[in-house]
């Protein structure tokens, strides 16, 4: 039952004289560990190198979660040292970070998850706007989604990796629930659904048995889909929890996608002029973009050499060059950073028997 008067109970009133203790101790420690970062950033700033160093965080999580007695659960770990970090690195600099906007979308989730709440945020309208802001400078860092595991691969981020002169410095991937939100508390007369094209793929299911004569309208974001449905109630939009508190909906339909274990991964964007490739954190992702002419066993040769050198591969997407020539594009992840010798050399001669070849970046594998 709620508690309803104060607590007289004197041995939770002792626990919590107790839990105050260890608050105020948490805090003096905490400011102890923000103070060093300052100094950290005092000597980056004199050495002039970047405030954030992902491989170092992510090394602090693992760190952490290896050496975690309990009772905290190690799941808890990560979230609330992702935290304290970022409220370190605010002491350091600033982190501007760019993501399709508006507030309440995945994207904005994702961006939180990795850098923390104490980052400037950069809403942009579009995919390609996170794309020019960071290249231009605007923002420091971009989130971009990259794959779903219901609809596959988000081909404009993926296009635009080669045509941008950024690269990738993390990773990080969110479970989606979506959600059926709605000014009117009820089901019945919606006009039409407004959300992102790969929210109305992942509730296609959901939509087709409870919503068979509807609209799909798809528009810029999910979140775009929310502001919509705030102002005119005979729409409906797809879109998370916090877009349903954020444009004050209700809930209609919780969790319709038709994948329970639907997620999304997202890649961190930033421009080489302005931040250095990650150093090896020892759990590193090298992702990479290549081509091959087309001839018979191009595709299993150029797979060779990571097979000769215990490369492991852990994604292989293509995407047609729009050369009408049906020729493809591929996307490899591989696990390793280029500075263990056996990746280094694999990526040599990888590229060597490829027609296309640029490294997308090397970083932390993502750590929850
Ligand atoms: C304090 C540092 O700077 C930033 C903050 C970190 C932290 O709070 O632990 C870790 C890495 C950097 O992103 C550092 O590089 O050690």
């Amino acid at each position: 039952m709620a508690e309803t008067t104060p607590a007289t109970n004197p041995a939770l009133l002792a626990l919590r004289t107790q839990i105050d203790a260890v608050d105020r101790e948490l805090l003096s420690l905490l400011n102890r560990r923000a103070s060093l970062a300052q100094e950290v950033g005092e000597v980056k700033k004199k050495e002039g190198s970047v405030a954030f160093r992902p491989e170092r965080e992510a090394q602090v999580i693992d760190g952490l979660k290896a050496k975690n007695p309990g009772p905290l659960h190690s799941d808890s770990v990560a979230p609330i040292w992702r935290e304290i970090m970022s409220a370190c690195r605010a002491l350091e600099t600033p982190t501007r970070v760019a993501y399709l906007g508006p507030a309440g979308t995945f994207s904005e989730e994702a961006a939180l998850g990795f850098f923390g709440s104490s980052i400037v945020k950069v809403q942009c309208a579009s995919i390609d706007e996170v794309f020019r802001t960071t290249s231009a400078g605007a923002a420091d860092f971009g989130v971009v989604p990259v794959e779903n595991s219901t609809e596959g691969v988000v081909a404009r981020s993926l296009d635009l990796f080669l045509t941008e002169p950024l690269f990738i410095i993390g990773e990080t991937s969110l479970a989606v629930r979506q959600n059926l939100l709605r000014k009117e508390n009820s089901l019945a007369n919606v006009s039409a659904v407004c959300a992102h094209p790969q929210a109305l793929a992942q509730c296609h299911g959901w939509l087709s048995n409870h919503l068979p004569q509807v609209e799909r309208r798809p528009v810029s974001s999910n979140a775009e889909g929310a502001r919509l449905a705030s102002l005119d109630p005979s729409l409906a939009a797809i879109a998370s929890e916090r877009a349903a508190s954020e444009f004050g909906l209700h809930v209609v339909g919780p969790a319709i996608q038709d994948d329970p274990h639907n997620r999304t991964r997202f890649a961190i964007l930033t421009h080489p002029l302005r931040h250095p490739q990650p150093q090896a954190s020892g759990h590193d992702c090298t992702s990479l973009v290549v081509s091959v002419t087309n001839r018979p066993g191009a595709v299993h040769d150029m797979l060779v050499p990571l097979k000769q050198h215990g490369v492991s591969m852990t994604r292989f997407e293509s995407r047609p060059a729009r050369s009408g020539q049906w020729e493809y594009y591929f996307y490899i992840d591989i696990q390793g950073h280029p500075d263990q010798p056996a990746v280094a050399t694999a990526l040599k001669e990888l590229r060597s028997v490829c027609a296309f070849f640029k490294v997308l970046g090397t970083y932390p594998i993502d750590v929850h």
